[in-house]
């Protein structure tokens, strides 16, 4: 019989040979790469928009990331990738994430199914029906959050007076937290018909704790899945609720079915809508497919608003002359902060939240993709049909070539956009582009306009909390970005 030694030393041995072989075989031989994704792309784990822009600035825009797959940062590939018609098909990691279940909109692959459902949600999504349908609810969650963020900053400003420094609920308000909460009661009103009350209460529901435990999961299960493996078997509360979440998270989707059923197609109830759109399109829409979507909808419409939000408060706080203009220019808008002359009169507002969305999207790391039938050539570089190529927009948000000064904050950038260059509006993609482009971006537009008007309407001379160190703002990445401390604490 083998010794256990034996036994892992012909494992370990196996295991070498697997990963020489696939590095040999691999059809990607040509593409820079770095001696270790040569092998595996392990090393790159972990902080990984960080690696992979690194590997960029130091083998160029095409790189290979591991044995199969590519990584992207060249200006004419990115578009070409993400264009309408082009077929670069969402790679199944998307769907993996959903086994067994319907994936929903975001990790749908098959494009029939996908172009099917995204005509079902364009009506009840479009900007015409969310200012006439959803302004108002937007506002009121804005309005609120607004309050609560001006009540625990003047606390805090009071506080930090008489010497109380440490970074606490007294000492400021967190706007991340607050934005979060706002953004999660917007979409939970969306999605079920109802909402969470967390901006009242001041804490997320336990709902949205599984729905933040499940984008976890997906990244664990991706990223390593032989330790996704483990947490099941462990008799540990939180690996535990790790590896639930997401049947928690599906069943609370009935929530959503009652209302729906209740409101029927009502302009205040997004699936009640979407029943409706389906019937006439002679198509249809399941109870799991609703299950689905409503966990999608929060999963994906909070904290990408609300880290976003978060950025733009903390880099404007950061430059008081732009902070002046900005509070000067929203001062001059009269108090309603009506949404048309936000759009229309508001210019350097709106090249503020274009700019947080050059170095801060939320979602700034790899969207992977996997290459149509022919393959296809990059930068001179021929790649083969069902590889999966991935694009960045950490990489190609901050291009030196295409940016100047790109890793400085420059609330002004996008005042004049007939300036911009042909480069930049192709790579300029706060919200992707082509056939799978955000398709709430009117939503998020809209509470992006109003939270930052609200906020600089309201809390005039707002600072950053002493305690908030650039350290703790640094982008933490997991699939969405997130400041490393997740937190931004400001005081009045
Ligand atoms: C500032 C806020 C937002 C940013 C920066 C953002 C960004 C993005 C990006 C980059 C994608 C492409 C993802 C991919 O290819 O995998 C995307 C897709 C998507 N987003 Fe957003 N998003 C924002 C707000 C929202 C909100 C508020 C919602 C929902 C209420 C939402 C729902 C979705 C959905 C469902 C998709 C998938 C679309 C499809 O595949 O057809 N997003 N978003």
């Amino acid at each position: 019989m083998l010794s256990p030694a034996i036994f892992i030393c012909v494992g370990v041995v196996a295991i070498i040979f697997l990963i020489l072989l696939s590095s040999i075989r691999s059809p990607l031989s040509h593409i820079p790469r770095s001696w270790h994704t040569r092998f595996s792309g392990l090393s790159i784990k972990g902080r990984r928009i960080h690696c992979v822009h690194a590997l960029h600035q130091k083998y160029g825009d095409i790189i290979r990331l591991t044995p199969t797959k590519v990584s992207v940062a060249e200006p004419n590939a990115v578009t070409q990738i993400h264009r309408i018609g082009d077929n670069f098909l969402k790679s199944r990691w998307y769907e993996s994430t959903h086994k067994g279940r319907d994936p929903g909109i975001l990790a749908m692959q098959n494009p029939t199914r996908h172009a099917q459902r995204r005509r079902l949600f364009a009506r009840a999504f479009s900007h015409t029906s969310l200012t006439t349908n959803w302004e108002a609810t937007v506002r009121e969650k804005v309005t609120m959050a607004i309050h609560r963020i001006k009540e625990c900053a003047t606390e805090g400003g009071r506080n930090l007076e008489i010497g109380m420094k440490e970074m606490d609920e007294k000492n400021g308000a967190d706007v991340m937290k607050w934005w979060a909460l706002m953004a999660t009661d917007v979409i939970a009103r969306l999605a079920f018909g109802e909402s969470f009350h967390m901006l009242e209460i001041g804490r997320q529901t336990p709902y949205i704790d599984a729905v933040q435990r499940t984008l976890l999961g997906s990244v664990i299960r991706h990223e390593i899945p032989f330790v996704w493996l483990v947490p099941r078997y462990l008799p540990v509360k939180n690996l535990r609720a790790l590896t639930q979440a997401k049947s928690m998270v599906f069943e609370y989707g009935e929530r959503a079915i009652q209302n729906m059923r209740r409101e029927g197609g009502g302009a205040q109830n997004l699936f009640g809508q979407m029943e409706a759109a389906a019937e006439k399109d002679d198509g249809m829409i399941t109870d799991e497919d609703v299950k689905a979507e409503a966990g999608n909808l929060i999963a994906t419409g909070s904290d990408t608003t609300a880290v976003t939000l978060t950025y733009l408060v903390w880099a404007v706080l950061k430059q008081p002359a732009l902070q002046r203009d900005l509070e000067a220019e929203i001062a001059s808008l009269g108090e309603r902060l009506d949404l048309g002359e936000l759009i229309k009169n508001a210019p350097l507002l709106n090249s503020v939240i274009e700019e947080t969305l050059r170095p801060y999207r939320a979602a700034l790391g790899a969207l992977p993709r996997m290459l149509p039938k022919g393959g296809a050539r990059f930068a001179g570089f021929d790649i083969a049909a069902g590889v999966e190529v991935s694009t960045q927009a950490f990489s190609f948000h901050r291009d030196l070539q295409a940016w100047p000064e790109p890793l400085r904050f420059n609330g002004y950038r996008f005042i004049d956009k007939s300036a911009m260059t042909p480069t930049q509006k192709a790579l300029m993609q706060s919200f992707s582009a082509g056939s799978r482009v955000c398709i709430r971006i009117h939503l998020a537009w809209m509470e992006l306009r109003l939270g930052a008007a609200m906020f600089f309407w309201d809390c005039r001379g707002a600072q950053l909390a002493p305690y908030i160190t650039d350290d703790m703002i640094e982008i933490d990445n997991q699939f969405l970005i997130a400041p490393k401390g997740h937190c931004c604490y400001v005081v009045l």
